[in-house]
């Protein structure tokens, strides 16, 4: 049996007296989405923040079935573990498209070496990188019309795709979505439902962290529901709906 993509086991945060985290586990294979819901304060970001190693934590974290408990953060990305934060954050200055080149040329790192004595080899790469950028962000409906424009003057809905194609890049195994469809109206969600389930389908593990109930029942494969750091329920969308203690704990004020 393979492993799953990302498992994450009985991970421990305390903020000073807060126990923000306790002994939560859950996992998520490729060609799944994995929902984390609850209150707000229940936990959620702080579970990403302890799965990449960006909060001191107790417990352990495995990818593909490797223990990468210890690895630092900046070692995840690489590895196919990417995050989109639940604020925007572009390069303002920068257009579309030089945001997403520039995310592709930085995932493959270039050498002083290169660029000073083999510019030609350079300026070869930087070409591809850009044919690649328009090719990832057509695929995450992110129309020619923006990609010349800077990333705070297109729609927010089209800014909060460009926040998960960012993330995406190139060879993004596992995606790890903190509250993408905040902000969005009905139309924006449904464009976000199509391209979550594309992901799924092309075999990405996706984590979606959500306040939008809707979307989440209609995406989800599974459900992890936190509550006050704990996780209070894992199961399908339709077996959250009906636990009485989820509906008690929160989909009774959401829904
Ligand atoms: N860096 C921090 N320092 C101190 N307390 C923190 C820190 N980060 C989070 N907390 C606290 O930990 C608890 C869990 O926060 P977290 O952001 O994980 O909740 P959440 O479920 O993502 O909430 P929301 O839905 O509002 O985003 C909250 O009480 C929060 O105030």
């Amino acid at each position: 049996m393979t492993a799953p993509a990302l498992r994450v086991e009985s991970l421990s945060v305390s903020f000073g007296s807060l126990h923000a985290l306790r002994e939560v586990s859950w996992e998520c294979s490729g060609g799944e989405i994995l929902g984390l819901i609850g209150p707000n304060g229940a936990g959620k970001s702080t579970c990403l923040e302890a799965a990449t190693n960006m909060v001191n934590r107790r417990g352990r974290v495995f990818l593909n079935g490797a223990d990468i408990t210890a690895l630092p953060t900046w070692e995840l990305a690489p590895r196919g573990l990417r995050r989109a934060f639940q604020q925007n954050a572009f390069f303002g200055e920068l257009s579309v498209l030089e945001n997403m080149t520039g995310m592709l040329i930085r995932s493959q790192g270039t050498s002083l070496f290169s660029s000073i004595c083999t510019p030609w080899v350079e300026a070869a790469r930087r070409r591809a990188s850009e044919q690649r950028a328009v090719e990832i962000l057509e695929r995450f409906s992110i129309s020619r019309q923006y990609h010349d424009i800077h990333p705070g003057k297109i729609p927010y809905g089209v800014q909060r795709l460009l926040s998960v194609a960012l993330a995406y890049a190139d060879g993004a195994q596992i995606l790890l979505l903190d509250e993408p469809a905040a902000g969005l109206g009905g139309e924006d969600i449904e464009q976000l439902a199509i391209l979550l389930r594309d992901l799924r389908q092309e075999g990405l593990a996706l984590v979606l962290i959500e306040h939008h109930m809707d979307l989440v029942m209609a995406v989800a494969d599974r459900i992890v529901v936190l509550n006050q750091g704990s996780v209070l329920f894992t199961g399908r969308p339709d077996e959250v709906r009906s636990d009485a203690r989820v509906v008690d704990a929160y989909l009774g004020g959401v829904q």
